[in-house]
């Protein structure tokens, strides 16, 4: 087993400790609170679903572990606006420089370029990232079941909630969503793709779906890349999406999500 997520988690131990002694926890803080623009991540989705449509986040990606770099040319806030022309309800970016050739300026840039709600994609084991997603604009943040303890997850979420950030918890199996029921946020992503294995399957989402209780709002991730992809998942109730290679693969990232998303 290629345990990627081992990997990066010690990977962001290092990167909390250097950026700790940069600027401390409280300076971070004060700006965090200082920002009050935060958009509705979980109410934009709502809004769409609401209207029958499938609520698309859209990510921002340059490279990953599974794939490498997956687009060379990459300008996030060329391919943001596209995505906010073609019906993408917010934007995931990819913050980890390490394993994704993220940046912090990517996701500033995304967020400047358009009015949509930004989920920091990045793996968070401190509170200091969560004071620093919101420093620098992000309006949702990840937090993976498989990486965090229930008391962190629970610390993280009261923090991001505090700063007035929506969190999408992530899952891939039983025990996980058992896990993450116990969170306030009704946004349970479900992601198809094992962090561990790289293996991605949609029956991930079917599985774990059932026991999804009413008022929690599944987000089915990774893998999505045809328009039978997005069917099977729209005949099984399933209207959140998050898409991120099927886009970053294709010349024009706003028309492919036109193309997958049209009929649904
Ligand atoms: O994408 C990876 O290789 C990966 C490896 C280890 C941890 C996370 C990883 N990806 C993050 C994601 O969850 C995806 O970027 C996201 O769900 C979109 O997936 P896709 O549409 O398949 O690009």
């Amino acid at each position: 087993m290629n345990d990627i997520l081992a990997k990066i988690l010690q990977t962001k131990k290092v990167e909390v400790a250097t950026a700790r002694q940069m600027r401390s926890e409280s300076d971070l803080l004060r700006e965090a609170k200082s920002r009050k623009d935060v958009r509705g991540f979980a109410r934009a989705l709502e809004e769409r679903i609401a209207k029958g449509k499938p609520g698309v986040i859209a990510e921002i990606k340059k490279a990953s572990p599974s794939k490498g770099v997956i687009r060379e040319n990459f300008n996030p806030a060329e391919i943001a606006t596209a995505y906010a022309a073609h019906g993408a309800a917010c934007l995931s970016v990819l913050t980890d420089v390490q394993y994704f050739q993220g940046s912090y300026d990517y996701l500033r840039q995304a967020r400047a370029a358009c009015s949509l709600p930004v989920l920091r994609k990045d793996f968070m084991i401190d509170p200091y990232q969560i004071i620093h997603a919101r420093a620098i604009g992000a309006d949702c943040i990840l937090l993976i079941v498989a990486a965090l303890s229930l008391s962190q997850l629970k610390e993280f979420e009261s923090l991001a909630q505090e700063l007035g950030m929506d969190v999408l918890v992530e899952v891939h199996d039983r025990a996980e969503l058992e896990t993450a029921l116990q969170l306030n946020t009704t946004l349970v992503g479900i992601n198809n793709r094992n962090l561990r294995t790289f293996e991605t399957s949609l029956q991930t989402t079917l599985d774990l779906l059932p026991l999804i209780p009413e008022g929690k709002r599944v987000v089915t991730e990774s893998g999505i890349l045809t328009v039978d992809d997005v069917t099977l998942m729209r005949e099984n109730g399933v209207n959140a999406f998050l898409v991120g290679e099927a886009f970053m693969r294709a010349n024009d990232p706003g028309l492919a999500l036109h193309e997958l998303f049209q009929a649904a």
